[in-house]
């Protein structure tokens, strides 16, 4: 694709298409890479056990186009304020392109750019059919009102439709940091009241509720996957060796930084699987207990307090710096807050054995390197946190064909199970417990599909991602990116772009 270079002003907003060569340098934790230069460096590390021409990784490995927008808004005493947003695309090999929104105070184009990369090499790892993008508001959105929000959301929206930088077949956000189903809506609404001709205007964003054309799962689907991905890695005797800790997750003692949506989730289902989470960290204190903390508990009083702080079931620390409790005792640590999390100031003091990153880019290369010369390995973001869109791509595929998955199929597969059931009752050497014929009698439900997909297709990767490894003799991460670029080399060479 000719890479984007327009400007043009509107009287409320203002949009810019930066071409890429402009971007700036920004700076990440102090002496090392930037978020943007790590997934960089690890991208050319794989690129380099390839046989892909120079000139054809560095047009892979560059961010194809952004877009910057200026968005006001009134604040509480009427002032006015800007805000400035990105949309980025990494890549359109494939389209349409996908990536979720964030939310933060520290959003740059930089951030974003980077996010967007790691969105194209991902959905590659998963075969998931779609090209990279990001999108970024520089906003801490605790500081505006719902009001405020909706108006600043709704006007992303709006220029990224006048953009065409949002369609279902164009470019298809999600929640990321910050964002949530609520976001979701007000943008599919701002972007059908543009296009209300399109029937498939519901599937121009994922991350919907159910009732807007949401699907089940989704919300829970970026830690249902860490939790099976950690899960069959565990299962892998010969990989579980490298760690030093005995195969099967059971048992195994985590801390999960960050108790938003991944990180809540995959508390959830650790836990569910006889984990012991002793630790949980926020952005200003820690939460932990030995004996590991009850999850359910925990839920209930994050519902009603708003906030995990204070927990009786377990002790709160509020002394220091927060991310002091990454380096508690554990097996297993699940970063899911922010990127640069891990880096060279504590690389040395983590104690997990296994790293899986449910946040996008939380270790830096050169805490990388600490961490595997001390045997620790690390289950890398683009494959480690793809649940996300691999749901989002069902929910895509259900806007797309208007109906809810096992609608047209549920009950008669129930039926046809309800005969098994009584032909196998029917013969003496057969004795089915009520569950089993349960299981035999049930039809799939949409939760089952989405869940079961996404089980699948985790597997897949991360048995693809294990198989390279091997095969090259390099770490999980430079495998998977090794995956990636393969698989979106195939494409880019067979679309034979006539522009090169
Ligand atoms: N949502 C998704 O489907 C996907 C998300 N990801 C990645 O997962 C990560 C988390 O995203 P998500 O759960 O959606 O975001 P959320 O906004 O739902 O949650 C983020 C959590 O991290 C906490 N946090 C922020 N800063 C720090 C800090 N310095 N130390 C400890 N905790 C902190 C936040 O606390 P507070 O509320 O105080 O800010 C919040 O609890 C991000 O890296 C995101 O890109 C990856 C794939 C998909
Ligand atoms: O669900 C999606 O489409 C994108 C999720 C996302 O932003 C991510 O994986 O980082």
């Amino acid at each position: 694709m000719l890479k984007l270079c327009k400007r043009w002003s509107r009287s409320h907003t203002r949009r810019v298409v930066w071409p890429v060569c402009q971007r700036k340098r920004f700076s990440g934790v102090s002496g090392e890479a930037t978020f943007l230069e790590s997934v960089n460096m690890y991208f050319d590390r794989a690129a380099a056990l390839t046989d892909l021409s120079a000139g054809r990784l560095e047009y892979m490995k560059a961010c194809e186009s952004v877009l910057r927008i200026t968005i006001p808004f009134r604040d509480s005493e009427g002032k006015m304020q800007t805000v400035i947003a990105y949309r980025a695309h990494h890549s359109t090999h494939r389209t349409p392109v996908k990536g979720g929104i964030r939310m933060s105070a520290s959003v740059d184009i930089s951030e974003t750019m980077a996010l967007a990369s790691l969105m194209t090499w991902k959905c590659a790892v998963v075969d998931v059919p779609f090209g990279g993008a990001k999108g970024g508001i520089r906003l801490d959105g605790s500081t505006v009102t719902e009001a405020q929000r909706e108006k600043i959301i709704r006007s992303y929206a709006l220029e990224l439709t006048q953009a065409n930088m949002i369609g279902p077949g164009l470019d298809v956000p999600a929640p990321d940091m910050g964002t949530g189903p609520k976001d979701m809506v007000w943008i599919r609404d701002t972007y059908k009241s543009f296009r209300h001709a399109d029937v498939d205007a519901d599937g121009c964003v994922t991350g919907k509720p159910l009732e807007s054309g949401g699907i089940r799962g989704r919300l829970e689907a970026t830690g249902q996957g860490v939790y099976f991905v950690g899960r069959e890695f565990m299962k892998l005797e010969e990989e579980v060796l490298k760690t030093g800790l005995t195969p099967g997750v059971e048992g195994k003692r985590v801390i999960i930084q960050g108790y938003g949506n991944v990180g809540s989730w995959s508390a959830f289902f650790y836990h569910k699987a006889d984990c012991k989470v002793v630790t949980i960290i926020e952005r200003d204190f820690y939460l932990e207990n030995e004996d590991g903390l009850d999850i359910t508990a925990l839920r209930e009083h994050f519902d009603k307090t708003g906030s995990i702080q204070n927990f009786p079931g377990g002790k709160t620390v509020t002394d220091g710096d927060s991310a002091k409790g990454l380096e508690n005792d554990c097996d297993i640590l699940i970063p899911a807050a922010l990127e640069q999390q891990i880096n060279l100031s504590n690389a040395d003091n983590i104690k997990a054995r296994l790293i899986i990153e449910a946040a996008n880019g939380p270790t830096t290369p050169g805490a990388q390197e600490i961490l595997h010369k001390k045997g620790v390995v690390i289950i890398p973001d683009l494959l480690a946190n793809a649940g996300g869109v691999v749901v989002s791509y069902f929910e895509w595929l259900k806007n797309l064909s208007h109906v809810r998955f096992g609608r047209l199929s549920r009950r008669f597969e129930e039926r046809r199970g309800a005969t098994l059931v009584k032909a196998l009752s029917s013969l003496k050497s057969v004795d089915l417990s009520p569950e089993m014929r349960q299981e035999i009698i049930r039809g799939a439900t949409e939760s089952d599909f989405a869940s079961s997909g996404l089980e699948d297709t985790m597997i897949i990767a991360l048995g693809e991602t294990v198989d390279t490894s091997k095969r090259l003799g390099v770490d999980l991460r430079t495998a998977a990116y090794v995956n990636a670029i393969t698989k979106v080399a195939v494409v880019e060479k067979q679309r034979n772009n006539i522009f090169f």
